[in-house]
């Protein structure tokens, strides 16, 4: 009979698969496993506190690996089948009950570590459906504040959503030391991440806010819409949960071109307008009648202007530049003209009294102001670029390295947390409603269109220049749709943090690394609401807010910032860092270090040995030479792998599960093909293909389809089909131990039989045949299969509904079925026995 293959992605992965070997509940088990080989928290700890533990591979682990006679407690929604050295009880972790008996568990004892991998139950406990993943962690947050010990572990799994950053936030006002980590055997596609909080400080008294899911995941307050997005993406539409805003109840709207022309915002217009109309209004408009006949309006303007929510990047693109044309046509003020008008106005004013001497110098002038605007469009270029690659690194796709940050410094000239660049009111605003990446590429535009906040670096009087910079702002909005895409698709992030690390072990994503991925800035704006009249002048640009009003604290930057800093990796670095401001200014980090020194509150000494877990000891943090030195954890340390099967040689167990690989094992095995020659065939014409001044989207549409393709053959691919099937015709441990047993008993028994026909052979008073009866009776009974009590149908109601296990006072074997088959075969009986009469 062919096997039949079962789905589920689980069924392929080697960490099911071991963990199938291991008899462990759940494959879970190994993110655990992988997260106490880097952190070595469960060793250390004698009483575990288990949240949402169902099945309870994490109890398993932790009864593994804890000291002997240590206390664990697992609770769950759904019952937790007894696990040896562990007590489980079934509550939900969000209700007072639930407190109160892991309260009576722990007794006067603290725990030393927490666990938390909830994710809130779909389908089955419908009543907690709604409970978001982040306010179930703010809850399990809650009971570890209540049961942790000072110095204690709580180790959380938390989906990277807007309410990632916010919650980080809060762990790091708890604990000394919050890392967040990706342990390999968590799938990357999965949006799970895990955060290791050490250190709990254990205050006396805890900000309530610090715990309310109201204060912590407040949601931004009247943020300005992000047309650039909606120009972009018109797909996507978010649902109106809170109702249209104020008089916008249209689905459909429509406006007039000539509105589109005049207005300071166009990009407004095209992200929430669906057509812009060539149709006279009843009392007539001469701009429109105009527009309609210039022979700039083509026909493919005409078609782009009657569906906006269709419109692709040239389209938009296309709309733009037909509007600067017009504007110029139309006489309408351009940055342009109000140049040119401010230069003819100047000029009338000095011809009279310029003698040659003066004229000299106005020549030199404008070659200076020339030689000025073009280093500034230079700077704004680079400016734009340095942006693009903030997101990108948001995304993941470079370090921050990379950006030059070590070299300005974080406080360096164009900077990204320079707070020099946002004091313009208008910027300020834009900052605190939305977006940093939407800010300049929003403001920039505004302020070209509308004269706003001109400045002279802003002021470019050559069509070029206009050309350009609608190419950067194009550029960056590109980058925004390519964030928010992969914000949306946990695959797409995955993929590209693959990429980044493509040349490295896969270490799982740092919490700086994270911080910067998500776009939430929600967290400073909503307190920016309510404090508009603050007028201290270390608050001058209104960016710092701290939940409690500390934002001394934040060494005059903004929380995400700060968080930024706040990372050990920046410890001590101060001194290294050169003062650009003479001294008037703390360097960040100086205030970095400080708050740290503040928060950790632990001795050098034990913070030595800590660092020496994580990193190498030659690594120099702001070591004594003042070097900021980050240098890579040597390979055995942060090896993985290294608890992976080993084949009899020693050599790791490499699975190969790839129709591709095995075609290039079997060549190589089979010396169709050298090491070298697979070295070779590596280099393809992509190989050395020059990327750069490519535009980020056509580098990405390449990647998507122009990708080599690995040979593959027939063999293979059977191979590896075999290989599978193998796999999912394996018994699990269970049942291989079932048929373990069953043999040792058969054996048992036959052994028992042997001795009674000697005892009876040797049996002087027995007659021959009686002795030949007897034992064949014997042999007989043995062989006679005991009847197998049918299985009882026991119909799970009530409370008893999906819970699995035995259901209670049911005994002997069972079955639990729904109401409708138990009647159904009560009828079959039925039936059956009334054909019998
Ligand atoms: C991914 S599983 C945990 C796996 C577990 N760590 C292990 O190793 O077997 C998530 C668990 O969270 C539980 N859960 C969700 N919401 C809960 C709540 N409010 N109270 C208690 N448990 C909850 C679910 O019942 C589910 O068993």
């Amino acid at each position: 009979m062919a096997i039949q293959k079962k789905h589920g992605k689980g069924r392929l992965d080697k960490w099911y698969k071991l963990a199938k070997e291991k008899g462990y509940r759940a494959r879970a088990a190994f993110k655990l496993v992988q997260l106490n080989k880097k952190y070595g928290f469960l060793e250390k700890s004698k009483v575990l506190l288990d949240l949402c533990a169902a099945p309870g591979s994490w109890s398993q682990v932790a009864a593994e690996v804890m000291p002997v006679g240590s206390l664990i407690v697992g609770v769950d929604l759904s019952p937790i089948k007894p696990i040896p050295r562990v007590i489980t009880f079934q509550s939900d972790i969000t209700t007072d009950k639930c407190r109160a008996t892991i309260r009576q568990h722990l007794k006067t004892w603290k725990a030393d570590t927490v666990l938390h991998d909830g994710a809130p139950n779909v389908g089955t406990a419908w009543a907690q459906d709604s409970f978001n993943q982040a306010e179930l962690v703010l809850q399990s947050l809650k009971l570890a504040t209540e049961f942790l010990i000072e110095g204690g572990t709580f180790v959380t799994k938390v989906f990277r959503s807007k309410d990632y950053n916010p919650l980080l936030w809060v762990f790091n006002q708890l604990f000394n030391k919050v890392e967040a980590t990706k342990p390999p055997s968590s799938r990357n596609v999965s949006a799970e991440i895990f955060v290791v909080c050490r250190g709990f400080k254990a205050p006396k008294r805890i900000d309530p806010r610090f715990l309310d899911p109201k204060s912590v995941f407040a949601e931004l307050q009247g943020a300005t819409p992000n047309n650039e997005a909606k120009v972009y993406n018109p797909e996507t539409k978010k649902r109106k949960r809170e109702g249209y805003e104020e008089g916008d109840y249209l689905q459909y709207k429509e406006t007039t071109a000539s509105e589109f022309i005049q207005t300071a915002d166009p990009i407004a217009i095209l992200g929430s307008y669906n057509k812009l109309s060539f149709k006279q209004p009843p009392n007539g408009d001469v701009a429109l009648a105009a527009l309609d006949k210039l022979p700039e309006t083509t026909q493919e303007i005409r078609t782009c202007c009657d569906d906006l929510k269709v419109l692709g990047r040239r389209d938009f693109k296309l709309l733009l530049k037909w509007r600067l044309k017009v504007r110029e046509i139309f006489g309408l003020s351009t940055k342009k003209d109000a140049k040119k008008e401010e230069e003819a106005a100047e000029e009338v004013a000095e011809v009279e009294s310029m003698d040659d001497e003066l004229k000299t110098q106005e020549e030199l002038q404008a070659m200076k102001d020339r030689e000025d605007s073009k280093k500034k469009r230079a700077k704004r270029r680079e400016n734009e670029r340095k942006q693009r690659e903030i997101v990108r690194m948001q995304m993941n796709m470079i370090s921050p390295m990379d950006i030059g940050m070590e070299e300005a410094g974080p406080m360096g000239e164009g900077a990204m947390f320079s707070l020099k660049k946002i004091d313009q009111a208008n910027a300020l605003k834009r900052l605190a409603q939305g977006r940093m990446s939407v800010l300049s590429a929003s403001d920039q535009k505004k302020d070209r269109d509308s004269g706003i906040g001109s400045s002279p670096e802003s002021g470019d009087d050559s069509d070029d220049s206009d050309l350009d910079r609608l190419e950067g702002e194009l550029d960056a909005m590109y980058s925004q749709y390519q964030e928010r895409k992969a914000e949306a698709d946990a695959k797409y992030r995955a993929k590209k943090a693959r990429e980044e690390h493509e040349d490295d072990e896969w270490e799982g994503l740092s919490v700086s690394e994270q911080s910067q991925q998500s776009d939430s800035s929600d967290w400073d704006e909503e307190e920016g609401d309510s404090d508009d009249d603050d007028d201290d002048g270390s608050h001058a640009n209104g960016l710092i807010r701290d939940l409690d009003g500390a934002e001394a604290n934040q060494g005059g930057l903004s929380r995400k910032a700060a968080a930024f800093f706040n990372q050990d990796i920046f410890k001590g670095i101060a001194d290294s860092l050169p003062n650009p401001t003479g001294g008037n200014a703390e360097p960040v980090a100086t205030k970095a270090k400080e708050s740290s020194k503040e928060v950790n509150g632990q001795s050098g000494k034990e913070k030595k040995s800590e660092d020496q877990t994580m990193w190498d000891s030659d690594s120099e943090v702001g070591g004594g030479n003042g070097q900021f030195e980050v240098v890579k954890r040597p390979k055995e340390d942060d090896d993985w792998e290294k608890h992976l099967e080993k084949t009899a040689d020693g050599k790791p167990d490499i699975d190969i599960i790839t129709a591709e690989a095995m075609t290039l094992a079997h060549q190589l095995a089979t010396g169709q093909m050298t090491t070298h020659d697979a070295i070779d065939d590596a280099f393809n014409k992509r190989t050395l293909r020059d990327r750069d001044g490519l535009p980020d989207w056509f580098i990405d549409d390449e990647t998507k389809h122009d990708k080599p393709q690995k040979p593959t053959t027939k063999a293979a691919a059977k191979a590896i089909q075999e290989k599978m099937r193998a796999y999912n015709a394996r018994p699990i441990k269970k049942v291989r131990e079932a048929k373990a047993r069953k043999k040792f008993k058969a054996a048992q028994r036959l052994e028992k039989l042997k001795k009674k026909s000697d005892a009876l052979a040797n049996d002087e008073g027995m007659t021959e045949k009686e002795k030949a009866d007897t034992i064949s009776r014997l042999l007989s009974k043995a062989a006679k299969k005991k009847p197998s009590q049918p299985a009882k149908l026991v119909v799970a109601r009530g409370v008893h509904r999906g819970v699995k296990g035995r259901p209670q006072g049911v005994k002997g074997r069972y079955r639990i079925v729904d109401p409708r088959m138990k009647k159904e075969l009560r009828a079959q009986k039925r039936i059956a026995q009334r054909k019998k009469r």
